[in-house]
């Protein structure tokens, strides 16, 4: 599992390494053609689909190679429209018309053997099927036969270049810029010299390395007319034809022509053609391999073989530079890796300790809502005990014609004696027991303060009824619901009991859902009406004898 993860991870590496070294190159690229034709409307880091759409017309592909290499596509086909106003998917031109133009430009870099891309590789397909990169290799091949181009000028060193040698040491100069493109333009003068069989040496001696052709051969024709059965009559169509190597070639008829001669004659030839030779066969096959099937890092191992003895090309201080680089890449990736691991480990700590945490928080949890029901057990138990049925006495206020006071005593525990004034003391006197007798001065809440228990055995689930009953005028309208116009602290306890349920609803809202309902009913003259109906009509309740209000939860 683990070599698996640490395969994918390296592989997910490599991946990320690619796409950013392809995207640097891509700015790269485009940061160049910008310089060198003005503002192409994208974005300083253009993603592949940006930077392709802006090239798509051919015209800056045009204009660049034109600035570069004068008269290389002679006639470009003009959008008419400021480069600015070139969007990512607006082309302004007829495909046909930009056809013409993206067609030209691969016609002239093919001339110059920049590598090619084909026009459907600016097509908005391009970026799935992965080919934008050929269009990045040849804008930034086109960028280092500039650099190179204006080197050679700079160096007056265009004389030189008559020498393959010579060629191939320039071509590293210009090179310096990106390997994969000094590889391009470097494998570019290396066919030229082993001559490609595809390309035409009459089309190539307007360029460099043709010209080295046609001196060579001219120089043949000069000097071997007597040596002509040697080489099958016709030098120049061997050469053409030539499945020899042109320079193995040259440097056979040139012994066989001056032999010991060449020495004294043409030194600088003779030591020129040794290190062609000597190069040519200690590599020809790797090197004939290389110029078929190319590749960059071919090209570092044969240019750095080429300089083991004197490196005059930076390609092997490059190659150390970019060797440093991935060790530092290979360390930094190491500590990455090491911190990761490391936070991973800090992390499973972390979630481990939240883990117990949580642990803990739902076993205290589970205690207390035990505890808690315990609490709802033992309280409701407490109400039983203090008595399934209580019964108070609230003796009203009497008024000013009841002159006679007919109580005698009212006892804590719930006596109250009466007189009867019309009969003796002894005849007159009678004693009742209640669970509390409230005198004529106690306050509504002192009344509510004793049935208050019993509302939270409501929501607790238990089953409460209070209810006031006496005779006409006595206050049970008075106690239970308060005066008429009379203010908060003057409620009864169907209000304050109503207070209460929806105090404790609400506070329990997060454990469960309560839901009330009221009904007020009147019972006069055996008739029970319903308070509460929205229609005055005559709403009876015949099963309720006595039923003052009854408040009920679910
Ligand atoms: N504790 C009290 N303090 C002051 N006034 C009271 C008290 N109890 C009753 N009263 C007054 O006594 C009068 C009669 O009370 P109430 O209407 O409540 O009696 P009732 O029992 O409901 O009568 P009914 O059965 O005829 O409806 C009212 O004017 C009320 O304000």
């Amino acid at each position: 599992m683990e070599d698996c993860s640490r395969t994918g991870f390296h592989d997910f590496n490599v991946a990320s390494r690619k796409a950013e070294e392809a995207a640097w190159r891509r700015y790269e690229a485009a940061e160049w053609l910008e310089r060198e034709v003005g503002s192409l409307g994208i974005s300083n880091q253009p993603s592949e689909r940006e930077f392709i759409s802006c090239l798509r017309n051919g015209l800056v592909l045009c204009n660049a190679i034109n600035k570069i290499h004068a008269g290389a596509v002679p006639k470009v086909v003009d959008c008419q429209m400021p480069l600015q106003t070139v969007s990512r998917d607006f082309q302004p031109l007829p495909a046909y018309q930009y056809f013409e133009n993206v067609r030209n430009f691969l016609v002239a870099a093919e001339e110059l053997k920049l590598p090619a891309f084909e026009a459907s590789d600016l097509e908005r397909d391009a970026v799935d099927k992965g080919s934008v990169s050929k269009v990045v290799d040849c804008v930034l091949a086109l960028k280092s036969y500039q650099e190179w181009k204006r080197t050679t000028s700079e160096n007056g060193s265009n004389r030189h270049l008559r020498s393959p040698f010579l060629m191939h040491s320039a071509s590293r100069m210009y090179s310096r810029s990106s390997s994969a493109i000094s590889s391009d333009a470097c494998r570019r003068l290396d066919l030229s010299a082993t001559s490609d069989k595809e390309s035409s040496l009459e089309g190539d001696f307007q360029k460099p390395e043709g010209k080295i052709v046609e001196s060579i051969i001219k120089l043949l024709v000069d000097c071997m007319g007597d040596a002509k059965e040697n080489i099958d009559g016709n030098l120049a169509a061997s050469l053409r034809n030539a499945q020899q190597d042109p320079i193995k070639l040259f440097s056979e008829i040139i012994s066989t022509c001056f032999g010991d001669q060449l020495q004294t004659k043409f030194p600088d030839l003779a030591l020129l053609l040794r290190g062609c030779t000597k190069e040519r066969s200690t590599s020809s096959n790797s090197t004939s391999r290389a110029s078929d099937e190319y590749t960059p890092q071919s090209f570092k191992v044969q240019c750095c073989r080429g300089c083991t003895t004197k490196c005059t090309c930076s390609q092997k201080h490059l190659f150390d530079l970019q060797e440093k680089e991935i060790m530092d890449l290979k360390a930094l990736l190491l500590r990455t890796k090491n911190e990761f691991d490391e936070m991973k480990s800090q992390f499973q700590r972390d979630l481990n300790y939240l883990g117990s945490q949580v642990l803990e928080m739902s076993t205290a949890a589970c205690g207390y809502y035990k505890a808690v029901k315990e609490n709802g057990k033992l309280y409701n138990m407490v109400q039983d005990l203090r008595g399934n049925i209580r019964v108070y006495c609230r003796i009203r206020p009497s008024f000013s014609a009841e002159s006679k006071n007919v109580i005698d005593f009212i006892g804590k525990d719930g006596s109250l004696v009466l007189l009867d004034p019309s009969k003796s003391q002894k005849d007159g006197r009678k004693v009742f027991q209640f669970n509390r007798v409230f005198g004529p001065s106690a306050s509504q809440g002192e009344i509510y303060k004793d049935t208050r228990p019993l509302i939270r055995s409501v929501v607790d689930g238990y089953n409460v009824c209070i209810f006031a009953y006496g005779q006409t005028g006595s206050g049970k309208t008075y106690t239970m619901s308060g005066p008429s116009g009379g203010s908060s602290k003057d409620m009864g306890i169907n209000y304050l009991a109503l207070n209460d349920l929806f105090q404790m609803s609400n506070q329990r809202k997060d454990i469960i859902a309560y839901d009330i309902y009221v009904q007020m009913v009147e019972i006069y003259n055996e008739q029970v009406r319903d308070l509460l109906a929205e229609e005055k009509t005559d709403n009876k309740y015949p099963f309720l004898d006595w039923l003052y209000l009854v408040p009920q939860t679910c």
